[in-house]
Order: C-alpha cells, then sequence, then structure tokens
C-alpha cells in the first residue's frame, strides 16, 4: 500500500484536485491520501490555513469576524462548484466554522489550533466526498477516531509512540481509499493540537510509518528536490536521490518542500519517500533513501533559514568553570528555549536558537540570571541571523570543503558570525547576518554546483 500526500498547492483549487483524483485512480496502490487545506492557487494568493489564523485572530480580539469568516467559506464554495459538488458541504463546513468559533475563547492555543485545524479537517470532507461522487470508494477519517494521539505541545505537537499502534489498527485493511486530514492530532485528553506550519508532511509520515507502507509519495508543485531553493537559485539543479539525514539537515534549514521531522516516522519504518509533482506525476521525483552511492558531487544542497539569534556570554576562565555550561543551558531550560548550536572559545559560548522562542520579557530575565548567578562579564543577544548549511554524504571523505565555502562567502563580502560542523560530517553550518542570506546562498551555489556536471 502507499500513502500519498498532497499538500497546499496541490489542493488549491478544483484543477489541482481533479490532478488528485486521476494520480490516485492511477494506481490501486494509493489507499491512504493525506491532505493539507487549500494552498496557493497563485503567488501573490493567501493559503486557507493563513485565512483561518486571520479568523481565529480576529475572533480573540473581539473583532467582527463575518469578512474573515467568509473567504474561508467562500474558497471551499469556488472549489465544490468546480467539482460540480453539491453545496450542502459548504453549509457542513460552514457550520463546522461556526461551531469551532463558538468554541471557549479563553484557551487562545486550544481555540486558535482548532481554527487552523479546520482546513485540512474540511477540505479532507470535500475531497472525499468528491472522490465517491466520481466512483472511487473513499472515505473520510477523522484523527480522534484514527487514534492519531499527540503530546500537549500547541502548535508543535508529536506523534506519541501509541498512535502508530492505533492508527495500524484502525486503518489497515480498508476497502476504501481513506482521505485523511494532515496537520492536527489529537492529546489523550482528546485535546486538538496541530503540528508545526507545513505539518500535513509529518501526519503523512506517521500513516506510513503506521501502515507499513511500500512508499511514502509527498506531491507538492516541483518536479524534485532540488540543491538549492529554487525561489532564490535561478534552475538549480534537480536531486534524484538524497538520504533520510541530508533531507533532515536541508528541510530544518529552509528546504520548505519537505517537513524535517516528517523524516524519522519513515526513517524507523524504513520506508522509502519520493517527493513529486502533482501537476508532473509521472517525472521520476526525488526518491529519499537510507543510503546512496556517493556521486563525484560531495554536496547534495545547500540551503538557509533566516529567524535565529544569538545569546553571547563571556567570562574570564569560564572553559574552568565546571558546570558552566549546563547551569546556562538550565536557565535557557526553564524559559523552555531550546537550542541549535554552542560554539564556545576558553572564555565565551555563543547559544544559537530560533528567535520566535524569544520575547522582552524572557531576554530581560535570562540576561540577569546569566549575569547575577553565573557571574558573567558580559551577556547580551543578538538578533536576525540566518543559518546557511551545506550538506553532503560524501563531505566527510572531502578536504578543503569548508575552505572552499568560507572563500565563497567571503567574496560576498558577509562577515561569518559562526561555524559549526556537524557530529555527523554530513553538514556543515555558517552562521551569518540574514540580510546576505540570499547572496551567499548564491555564491555557494556557483562554487559547488555551478561548474560541476555529474558524468
Ligand atoms: N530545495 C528545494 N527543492 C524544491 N522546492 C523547494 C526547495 N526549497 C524550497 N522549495 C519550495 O518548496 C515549495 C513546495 O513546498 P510547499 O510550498 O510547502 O508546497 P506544498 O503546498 O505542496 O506543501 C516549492 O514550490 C519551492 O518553491
Ligand atoms: N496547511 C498547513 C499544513 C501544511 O502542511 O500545509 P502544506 O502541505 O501546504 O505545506 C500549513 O499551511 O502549515
Amino acid at each position: 500500500m502507499i500513502v500519498s500526500k498532497f499538500g497546499g498547492t496541490s489542493v488549491a483549487s478544483a484543477e489541482q484536485i481533479k490532478k488528485v483524483a486521476s494520480i490516485i485512480k492511477a494506481d490501486s496502490k494509493r489507499k491512504y491520501v493525506v491532505v493539507s487545506a487549500p494552498g496557493k492557487r497563485f503567488e501573490q494568493d493567501l493559503k486557507v490555513t493563513d485565512l483561518l489564523i486571520n479568523l481565529a485572530y480576529a475572533a480573540l480580539n473581539g473583532e467582527n469576524t463575518e469578512q474573515c469568516l467568509h473567504a474561508v467559506i467562500d474558497r471551499y464554495k469556488e472549489i465544490a462548484l468546480g467539482l460540480n459538488l453539491e453545496l450542502l458541504i459548504c453549509d457542513v463546513i460552514e457550520k463546522d466554522l461556526q461551531s469551532r468559533l463558538s468554541m471557549d475563547h479563553s484557551n487562545k492555543e486550544l481555540f486558535v489550533d482548532s481554527i487552523k485545524a479546520s482546513g485540512e479537517d474540511n477540505n479532507a470532507k470535500l475531497i472525499s466526498t468528491y472522490f465517491t461522487s466520481i466512483g472511487i470508494p473513499a472515505r473520510y477519517m477523522c484523527p480522534k477516531s484514527a487514534g492519531l494521539v499527540i503530546n500537549d505541545f500547541p502548535e508543535r505537537a508529536i506523534a506519541l509512540p501509541e498512535a502508530y499502534e492505533n492508527l495500524q489498527n484502525n486503518l489497515q485493511n480498508t476497502a476504501e481509499v481513506i482521505v485523511f486530514p494532515g496537520f492536527f492530532g489529537y492529546t489523550k485528553d482528546g485535546l486538538l493540537r496541530t503540528f508545526e506550519r507545513g505539518g500535513s508532511d509529518i501526519t503523512g509520515s506517521i500513516l506510513a510509518a503506521s501502515v507499513k507502507a511500500e512508499l511514502y509519495e509527498n506531491f507538492t508543485d516541483v518536479d524534485s528536490v532540488f540543491c538549492a531553493n529554487p525561489k532564490v537559485v535561478n534552475c538549480p539543479v534537480e536531486i534524484e536521490e538524497i538520504t533520510y539525514r541530508e533531507m533532515r539537515e536541508l528541510s530544518y534549514a529552509g528546504f520548505s518542500v519537505f517537513h524535517d521531522e516528517a523524516l524519522m516516522p519513515v526513517y524507523k519504518a524504513k520506508i522509502p519517500v519520493c517527493i513529486k509533482n502533482t501537476n508532473n506525476p509521472s517525472a521520476p521525483g526525488t526518491k529519499i533513501v537510507s543510503s546512496r552511492k556517493v556521486n563525484r558531487r560531495p554536496i547534495t544542497g545547500i540551503s538557509a533559514d533566516s529567524g535565529f539569534s544569538i545569546l553571547y556570554v563571556s567570562k574570564y576562565l569560564m572553559n574552568r568553570e565546571i558546570g558552566f555550561g549546563r547551569k546556562l543551558l538550565q536557565i535557557l531550560e526553564e524559559e523552555h528555549i531550546s537550542y541549535e548550536h554552542t560554539p564556545s572559545g576558553l572564555d565565551d559560548i555563543s547559544v544559537i536558537f530560533r528567535s520566535h522562542q524569544l520575547t522582552p520579557e524572557k531576554e530581560n530575565r535570562i540576561i540577569k540570571r546569566v549575569t547575577e548567578e553565573l557571574h558573567a562579564e558580559d551577556a547580551h543577544f543578538r538578533h536576525e541571523f540566518s543559518m546557511i548549511v551545506i550538506v553532503g554524504e560524501g563531505m566527510n571523505n572531502s578536504t578543503g570543503l569548508a575552505a572552499r565555502a568560507a572563500t565563497a562567502i567571503a567574496r560576498t563580502g558577509a562577515n561569518i558570525e559562526m561555524i559549526n560542523q556537524g557530529s555527523s560530517e554530513v553538514s556543515l553550518s555558517f552562521g551569518v547576518h540574514q540580510s546576505n542570506e540570499n547572496k551567499i546562498l548564491q555564491e555557494l551555489y556557483q562554487e559547488f554546483f555551478a561548474s560541476v556536471t555529474i558524468g
């Protein structure tokens, strides 16, 4: 059996959903269909998830929600009309949205998660109805009744181990095509929680691992994963095969084509992944595999992601103080901050983490504690950083890559604030100011890909 996930761009309109139906009809092994909320129909369009976030905050702020509500309903109405469906499905969707809006607002995170998740939930119901209307026996499956149990971490939920057994018991041996909404699950107490943005990829991965699928297909709007973001580098080289750990490193650092947290479930279950194009399903796509022969190119991809902050701490003889690092990280842990890298020197250390975890109050508390409790001579935050990562299974057998990368970055005139070699040696990260991100990506691409041809 195959699990096929269709991202927002693949289900953004009636025309796109008809392509999805053709893909499902083309292979009877495609029994599990995970769908996102309708995405962008064109570059400047808004994703339904973003419309729903606007709706949720309008409600929380006590504003009139009519305009936001109808912006969402009109999207589904447009799709339903395009698919020649009875508009009854739109009444169901409107009633569902009104019901969610009437929920208690006191738990803001729960309210926002519930409104956000309605995008996928209602799209799955609509697509299931459409499949049935064109002769594909299909049924919608609610993540709650399917047993997709997750932890109670708003907007960044993680599936619990029992979810896999639940899903296996409730999903396998199905005669119909199961249409399953991505992006959310339920806690053991029955609370709805969403994954991170782009999290429908995670749902597909969990389902594939649960039903022991022979393949997890991730349908999007590009023919393959490219060596660099095609929105930054013009016509980048396509990747035919990439390992799970290369894809995790690149996805985490900006390859938004696939969510980095979607890799572990299929990796552990040894399920191959193929990233394909809904608009060109015959293209081979990019296969994500456990291992691959390393070709002449040591670097597989280059990616970048902005939105990082650095906490810089200095104290003379820090290297002699046992437990200093632990105490510093303990302070961050108590502020619920996870971190990415901690490059350090003899008398100083930098902690790099995603800026969205910070608030001005947290920053002040951290600086105060680091200064008073750890007696640091200097402690301050710096913001607006990007992490540039070069990734490749061939890196650990290649010499001079770091020098070539640093020289390429120097050619852009940008300053390197931090360098970090991943312990697995399949990645090398550079911290730079985010204003330099794109020009560095383009220069690194020239250095490692533009002149290299693969025989
Ligand atoms: N290295 C990459 N390879 C391919 N696509 C990439 C890469 N980095 C970023 N992207 C972007 O990811 C987009 C697909 O992801 P997304 O917009 O989330 O689609 P979907 O709606 O299918 O989830 C592509 O259109 C492309 O612009
Ligand atoms: N719709 C949700 C979840 C998702 O995965 O979307 P997409 O498949 O379009 O990346 C979001 O926008 O985050």
